[in-house]
């Protein structure tokens, strides 16, 4: 399970920055840029949850923080029984984290890359072996196995950063846009293998612009607008508070009603 409580983040701007009257996000105050101001939401261990806000909300800087990436400012994150900012090795160990700027390593195969870090976690032999296997697998990644990082499809890379990032079987698996840039295919393949996770019990928690991935795989929704989450609920609930069958509408209903309280 995975509760987040009260999440605060902010980032000391440069003096320029600071300075300059141009942004008009009132978020920027007093030398500081509050990414994050209040976000709390739950996903249990059979729920998807499905984390949605304009650009610039503060979505990769939540998921930054449950990574243990970046230390939040105030609030709590539960992971899997760990209090991740307590304990935030022990939190590595249970995350799974796919971000938007996870490298490979370009002179390695794809292969080569995901054998990598799983020897990192701690996996040899035929454990090993089988795990990647059944990776490869579920992830569609045979016919490039032998090919280097660097020569990879962004596609491809993004399998293998996939691969990667959960080939230590993490109890909860957190990606950040997992699908942009990708073809129908290879998004296909991806929302398959969330789907599994979701079967297989592990929470899953991703950021994505698409609603249509949002109905097709979520339990929840998180919806956050200007570092505020202003919705945390399932996907009834959603359609219910932005009063419309249709997601799209749905969204800005609740981002209008939010803004016009502040
Ligand atoms: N290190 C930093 N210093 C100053 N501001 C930052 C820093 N990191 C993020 N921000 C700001 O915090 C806000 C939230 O950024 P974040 O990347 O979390 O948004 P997002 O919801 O993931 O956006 P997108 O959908 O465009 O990816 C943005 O206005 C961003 O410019």
């Amino acid at each position: 399970m995975i509760a987040v409580n009260g999440l605060k983040k902010r980032f000391k701007l440069t003096k320029e920055a600071a300075s300059s009257n141009s942004s008009r996000d009132p978020r920027q105050r007093d030398g500081y840029f509050n990414s994050v101001e209040e976000v709390s939401f739950t996903c249990e261990g059979n729920e998807v949850l499905g984390l949605l806000g304009p650009n610039g909300a503060g979505k990769t800087t939540t998921l930054r923080m449950l990574s243990t990436a970046l230390t939040p400012d105030a609030g709590s994150i539960h992971i899997a029984g760990h209090d991740i900012i307590k304990s935030p090795l022990a939190g590595r160990k249970a995350i799974g984290f796919l971000s938007g700027t996870t490298g490979l390593y370009g002179r390695l195969t794809a292969k080569e890359n995901v054998e990598y870090f799983a020897k990192l976690h701690g996996l040899k032999g035929r454990a090993l072996k089988s795990r990647c296997e059944s990776l490869y697998a579920r992830l569609d990644m045979e016919s490039f196995l032998g090919k280097r990082a660097e020569h990879l499809s962004t596609g491809m890379k993004q399998k293998t950063n996939i691969a990667r990032a959960v080939v230590h079987e993490p109890d909860v698996v957190i990606l950040d846009e997992p699908t942009t840039g990708l073809d129908i295919m290879t998004k296909q393949t991806i929302i398959q293998f969330i789907r599994e996770l979701k079967s297989n019990k592990t929470p899953v928690v991703f950021s994505t612009h698409h609603l249509d991935e949002i109905a097709l795989l979520c339990d929840r929704i998180c919806l956050i607008d200007q570092g505020v989450s202003c919705f945390d609920g399932s996907i009834e609930q959603f359609k219910s508070a932005g009063q419309s069958e249709e997601l799209n509408d749905a969204f800005l209903n609740i981002i209008n009603q939010g803004r016009a309280h502040v």
